[in-house]
């Protein structure tokens, strides 16, 4: 996989002026961003969040899942400090696509859970890939970081590409009556970390 830098911009949002970050995989052809606000040289542990693409919750407001709100969040916690970044991965559907990811929701109207939708289609139940973010944290420079996530895989995958992860930073936002199942498949069966209750397995 070789992730090469495109160019950067300002993008103004409603938490404050970001710096947008734009990377391609010349072998996919997909591309990827980084959303910085603050420097990025001070040697401090960088405030990041991992964002994994959700078309539906990010940009249509979907209720199905938590993206949206996670990423809101995000924005919101780093313009709180003033310093951090959001990798924005496109990775949509947990690594399968948009198309398959609305596949997997009709089988969820039928009954499946996320993971069970998956598997029905001949997936994973999880086919991200983080390796893209190496080329993308050494153009930034960063060595360590504070990770806004409550999944442990992030953490792995992050610490397995060289990076010291000084703290997990909880993430428990956008719970909602449409998500309670989703919330709870993820801290059943894809070992997603929730310090409330929510997504307990009793919870279905
Ligand atoms: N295949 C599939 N993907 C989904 C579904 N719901 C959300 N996603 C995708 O899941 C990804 C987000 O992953 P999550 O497991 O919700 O959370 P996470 O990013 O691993 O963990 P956090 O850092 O705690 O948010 C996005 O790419 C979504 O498009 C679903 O029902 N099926
Ligand atoms: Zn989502």
């Amino acid at each position: 996989m070789t992730i090469r830098y495109v160019e950067s911009s300002k993008l103004p949002t409603p938490w404050g002026m970001f710096a947008m970050h734009g990377f391609e995989d010349t072998e996919s052809g997909k591309e990827h961003l980084v959303l910085t606000m603050g420097d990025m040289d001070t040697g401090e542990p960088l405030l990041a969040r991992i964002h994994s693409e959700c078309l539906t919750g990010d940009a249509l407001f979907s209720l199905r899942c938590d993206c949206g709100a996670q990423l809101q969040h995000a924005m919101h916690r780093i313009a709180i400090e003033g310093r951090g970044a959001i990798f924005y991965l496109r990775q949509e559907g947990r690594g399968i696509g948009l198309l398959n990811k609305i596949r997997a929701y009709h089988l969820q109207d039928c009954g499946a859970d996320t993971v069970e939708a998956n598997e029905q289609l001949g997936f994973g139940a999880d086919m991200r890939d983080y390796s893209i973010l190496k080329s993308m944290l050494e153009h930034l420079g960063v060595k360590s970081v504070r990770l806004m996530t409550n999944n442990p895989r992030k953490v792995k995958a992050v610490e397995e590409l060289g990076i010291e992860v000084v703290e997990r930073l909880p993430h428990e936002t956008g719970r909602n009556p449409h998500n309670v199942k989703y919330l709870s498949t993820k801290k059943g069966k894809l070992g997603h970390l929730f310090e409330d209750d929510q997504g307990s397995p009793e919870d279905e």
